[in-house]
This record gives C-alpha cells, structure tokens and sequence, in this order.
C-alpha cells in the first residue's frame, strides 16, 4: 500500500554505527520519528526484539536487499515505503559519518527524518527547502521545524 492502515507503529534499532554513542543513536531516531508525530495521529513505540514495522540498520555496500550503498557519499541512506517484510525499514550506508549535533559529517536526526518520511509514504519533493528535498543540506538540529511542504505531504496521507 501506500500509507500504514495504523496509527500505532513499532520500530526497533537493530545496531549502531560507532560514529556517535548509542544514546545520540537512539535520541537521533527517537527524534526523528517525533517529527513526523507531532503532526499526524501516527505513534511509534519502540521494541527490543522481533520484528517491529520500521527496522532501523547501518549497513555499507552490501547489506542484504538488492540496493547496495556506495561507500562514502552519494547515497546516505534509504528506506521502504509502507508494506509488510521490509517496507518501512531504514538502512543507513555506515561508510558515512554521521554526527549528532555537529555540521561536520552528516546529522543522523536529519537523514533519520528524511528517511522515516520514506517509511511513512512520502516519495522525494521538488522544494528545496523541504525535508524530502532529495539532496541533504545541514541544519542546525535543536531549530529544526518540519517545513510546511512536508507537513503537507504527510498530513495528505494522515491528516
Ligand atoms: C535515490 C535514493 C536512494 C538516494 C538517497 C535517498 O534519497 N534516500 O532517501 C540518498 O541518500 N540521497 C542523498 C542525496 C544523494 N546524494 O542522492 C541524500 O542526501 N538523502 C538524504 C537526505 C537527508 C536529509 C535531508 C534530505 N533532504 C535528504
Ligand atoms: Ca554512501
Ligand atoms: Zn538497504
Ligand atoms: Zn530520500
């Protein structure tokens, strides 16, 4: 399909990239996923084991689908839209630095955010000032608002 038939969610955080400690990891995909929350009636709640409806990975080259990433830049990460198995899930290219707070490397909160919006449904806008912008570009994290092109877009799937 092309939306969740749920508001509820799961997701579970599979491994760590060693770029940041796990407690920015989790802050980062729990933020993340907030982004999304705080403007639809979409909850996630995360597990520890089993399969949950968004798995969250780091993987290089590789990494079990038919789409392997490509060493340092270009492609940072990529997600599923919504399906049992592997829709929803993000995988995250660990031949990247990914950052916390700092604009050297890439903010895992925003390629986080970017690709949960894959998760959710959202394909890639033509505003460049919108998270699903195809292109990456810094901001800083604890200012971070959801642009309205997105808040557009999810709330065309959620609302
Ligand atoms: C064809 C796709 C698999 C490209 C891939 C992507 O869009 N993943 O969602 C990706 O990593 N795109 C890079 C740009 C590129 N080099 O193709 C990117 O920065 N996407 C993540 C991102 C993160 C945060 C914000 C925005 N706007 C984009
Ligand atoms: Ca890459
Ligand atoms: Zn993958
Ligand atoms: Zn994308």
């Amino acid at each position: 399909g092309y939306k969740w038939d749920k508001n509820s969610l799961t997701y579970r955080i599979e491994n760590y990239t060693p770029d940041m400690s796990t407690a920015e990891v989790d802050d980062s995909i729990d933020k993340a996923l907030q982004v999304w929350a705080r403007v639809t009636p979409l909850r996630f709640t995360r597990i520890y084991s089993g399969t949950a409806d968004i798995m969250v990975s780091f993987g290089r080259q590789e990494h079990g689908d038919f789409y392997p990433f490509d060493g340092p830049d270009g492609i940072l990460a990529h997600a599923f839209p919504p399906s049992p198995g592997i829709g929803g899930d993000a995988h995250f290219d660990e031949d990247e630095t990914f950052t916390f707070r700092s604009d050297r490397g890439y903010v895992l909160f925003l390629v986080a955010a970017h690709e949960f919006g894959h998760s959710l449904g959202l394909s890639h806008s033509d505003d460049p000032g919108a998270l699903m912008y195809p292109v990456y570009s810094y901001s800083n994290p604890d200012t971070f608002v959801l642009p309205r092109d997105d808040v557009n877009g999810i709330q065309h799937l959620y609302g």
